[in-house]
């Protein structure tokens, strides 16, 4: 064995060389940030700015560099030339600017990851350097000149890449925390990372495939590929839910990358926040493609011709707000397709022209065009006049347009005359009820047909106006009191308070508003997307450049796809292209097998699928009578939990049924003063606890060592896709407990 040990010495050597070098990098980079830091607040406008950006740029440098630490270095490529090549986290080079590190996107990577004994690009040895903490703790070769391979090695060959490394990663216990597989990307996933940034590329696979992995691994490539063209416009991540979201959120920084926005279609509004739940029909119906036409029809209907004519008297002079006058005004102003409330700015120019006019006729005719301005003011704020235009075209925002959409039923009926009556009743509900998810993408489609609402710029204006009055009056006091008049203006130095906020990054600036159009958006969980949020989502990418990631089969809302060419090629026509993942690398072979003929056998549309590995005994079914299904399901979560944690706290056991046995489950756990969480939680603290009791949509996307289900048959009576969810999260155990009769297609023929 001397000469692994030699190996690993030598290994460690190369190692230890990498890990000096980014100490040596973090040290520099502190160093330079304390010094622009100590620069302090002074200097001219321009340098202020420079410092600020030079400060954010070494910040970001700092928070790459730390967050590289685990498993900085994983791979070697021996090359056909003798070039040894090593594989990491980040690219390293030493102080002459001589390669020391891949970056594991760079392209001279690549053949890490798709080099094979019959396409071996040169590579002679791959070895997979396998690192604890900074400890080379082992080192694993697959030889790719066949002329090299002695008669032990064939097992190298088989169709996984670093198949040691891999089956160690899949088998290790679960931390409640997605890890990056930056040292064990596969073949067939490296293609689909590595794919071109434009057009839509839409990923499909089946369940622990590592579409997950994939769309987050290929957002960090895009964002080093494409750095120019994504730094400024910023890269979107959209997950299902923020449980998941905080299950993913330390795979970017690990992979340097911090600069990608997340969130979920529910966050898409900023300042919206959808707290409400409703039924899945109303989500349904709201996400429809239909509701477009209403919500567009909504907004017209608040451009109103009155029935009536209406008189004001102004300095003593009849003013009519005549209804012919306001219909060719509302006529005029549509004309240039501009969103309401900028639009009802021509609207109200030309009425107060046209009622300016009765008003002149009245003096007598010809008048100078300065006293018509002052006419023109004084019918501008006139309350009747004012209330007369309003009603015929009133500044909205998205939020009054739907609340009075929802809660006023003859104002549903005049915008959705396609609906049924009973669809409308449906989605009736009181004006202050807080907005649900399916609510967002309309809102967001009416704030797109609103426009900034007028008054509102307005109102920001004149605090803006007034907030700027106040700094230099304050500037105005600090310069007289301390007699530095001359070295600066009051001007110059309310602008130094102005600009005193911290810089924002892109997607600070992109996360807060909501027009912004991005370089790229990756969409997880697709298949649950409704019309309405497709809609929403795609007015963000106007260069439809999309990772869309998800699996038909998997599919649990009701206003989400079973067919991608359905979902898609309403809203982006035919253009999109597909790539499937066929290997399953999270649940074991005879978990898979299983949950793949159960949904077969309730129609769903699966991929096929083949499973990295198998684990003895992952799969126990055991019947229960049903008024012991409870107490049952808690001692084998508690057993469970007992047999996965381990010393360093990894391990986690979740217990997946319908809400009704998850409440027994949970009682039976208290009263055995066991801690459980219940339900996926708002805090991130609940993706930490060893056993976590969820319903089949909270675990989606998520994964665990052991799952505990209750009852198929429930799960599979509200969807069949929530069973196929349920069935596919453990990593390494199945446990089944039932009293109803198990759902069809479960034994094996
Ligand atoms: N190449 C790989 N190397 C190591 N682990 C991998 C690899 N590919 C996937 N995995 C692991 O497999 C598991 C499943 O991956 P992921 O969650 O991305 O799958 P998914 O297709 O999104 O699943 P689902 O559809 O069920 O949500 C994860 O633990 C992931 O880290």
């Amino acid at each position: 064995m001397a000469g692994i040990e030699a190996e690993l010495a030598a290994e460690q050597q190369t190692v230890d060389g990498l890990y000096a070098r980014l100490d040596d990098l973090r040290a520099q980079t502190r160093d330079r940030l304390a010094r622009v830091r100590r620069s302090g607040p002074s200097g001219s406008p321009q340098n202020r700015s420079e410092r600020d950006a030079f400060a954010t740029l070494y910040e970001d440098r700092v928070a790459q560099l730390e967050a590289v630490e685990e498993r900085l270095v994983f791979g070697r490529l021996d090359l056909e030339d003798g070039v040894r090549r090593y594989v990491g986290r980040i690219g390293l080079t030493d102080e002459e600017q001589s390669p020391l590190l891949t970056d594991w996107r760079a392209p001279a990577a690549q053949p890490f990851y798709r080099a094979t004994a019959a396409h071996p690009d040169g590579v002679v040895r791959r070895r997979h350097v396998v690192t604890r903490g900074r400890k080379v703790t082992g080192v694993e070769d697959e030889v790719l000149d066949l002329d090299l391979l002695t008669d032990g090695d064939d097992a190298r060959l088989s169709g996984l890449s670093g198949e040691g490394a891999l089956l160690a990663g899949l088998a290790a216990g679960r931390t409640g925390r997605m890890g990056d597989i930056v040292a064990t990307i596969q073949a067939e996933q490296d293609r689909i990372i590595r794919d071109e940034l434009t057009g839509a590329l839409v990923v499909q696979g089946g369940p622990g495939t590592g579409k997950t992995a994939v769309a987050l691994h290929r957002a960090a490539y895009l964002l080093y590929a494409h750095r120019r063209v994504l730094e400024r416009s910023g890269v979107l991540l959209v997950g299902p839910s923020r449980t998941f979201l905080r299950y993913i959120d330390q795979v970017l920084p690990s992979l340097g990358e911090t600069g990608v926005v997340t969130t979920t279609v529910a966050e898409l509004v900023p300042g919206i926040v959808a707290t409400g739940t409703e039924p899945e029909a109303v989500a349904e119906l709201k996400g429809r493609a239909v509701m477009a036409s209403v919500v567009g029809r909504a907004v017209r209907d608040r451009q109103r011709v009155p029935a009536e004519a209406t008189t004001v008297r102004v300095d003593g002079r009849t003013i009519v707000v005549r209804p012919q006058d306001v219909a060719s005004a509302i006529a005029r102003a549509r004309r240039n397709h501009r969103p309401h409330n900028l639009a009802r700015v021509g609207f109200v120019r030309d009425m107060l022209a046209r009622l300016a006019e009765q008003y002149v006729q009245q003096l007598g005719g010809e008048i100078p065009s300065d006293e018509r301005s002052e006419i023109v003011e004084e019918l501008r704020t006139t309350r009747e006049i004012r209330i007369a235009l309003n009603l015929a075209w009133m500044p909205l925002t998205p939020e009054k347009l739907l609340a009075d959409l929802w809660a006023k039923p003859w104002r549903l009926e005049s915008a959705a005359p396609q609906l049924s009556p009973a669809q409308r009743r449906l989605l009736a509900r009181d004006p202050d009820a807080p907005w649900t998810p399916a609510d967002v993408p309309l809102l967001d489609e009416a704030a797109e047909l609103l426009g900034e609402d007028d008054q509102a710029v307005r109102a920001q204006a004149r605090a803006a106006a007034e907030r700027r009055q106040s700094e230099l009056e304050y500037a105005r006091q600090v310069l007289e009191s301390t007699g530095s008049g001359a070295l600066v203006s009051a001007e110059m130095l309310a602008d130094r308070f102005a600009s005193s906020g911290p810089a924002l990054t892109t997607a600070e600036r992109a996360a807060a508003d909501r027009s912004w159009t991005y370089g790229h958006v990756v969409v997880d969980e697709a298949q649950e997307l409704s019309a309405m949020a497709w809609r929403a989502l795609l007015r963000r990418v106007p260069t439809r450049s999309l990772t869309i990631v998800g699996d038909v089969a998997q599919t649990t809302a009701a206003a989400g796809a079973r067919d991608w060419a359905r979902m898609l090629d309403p809203v982006l026509r035919s253009s999109w292209r597909l790539a499937e993942l066929t290997v399953n690398y999270r649940t074991p072979a005879v978990v898979a097998d299983t949950a793949r003929r159960v949904a077969v056998a309730a129609g769903l549309p699966v991929s096929p699928l083949t499973s990295a590995r198998d684990v003895p005994d992952a799969l126990v079914v055991e019947s229960v009578g049903g008024d012991t299904i409870g107490a049952a399901a808690a001692r084998y979560a508690e057993k469970a939990v007992t047999e996965v944690t381990d010393a360093s706290g990894a391990g986690r056991v979740a217990v997946v049924a319908t809400p009704g046995h998850l409440g027994r489950v949970h009682e039976a756990l208290r009263d055995a003063g066991t801690p459980a969480v219940l339900g996926a939680g708002a805090t991130s603290a609940d993706l930490d606890a060893p056993l976590v009791l969820l319903t089949p949509r909270e675990a989606k996307g998520l994964e665990f060592d052991v799952v505990v289900l209750v009852e198929p048959a429930d799960v599979l009576a509200a969807s069949a896709g929530d069973l196929y969810v349920a069935m596919t999260r453990p990593t390494r155990a199945l446990r089944v407990l039932h009293s109803a009769p198990l759902p069809a297609g479960w034994a094996a023929d």
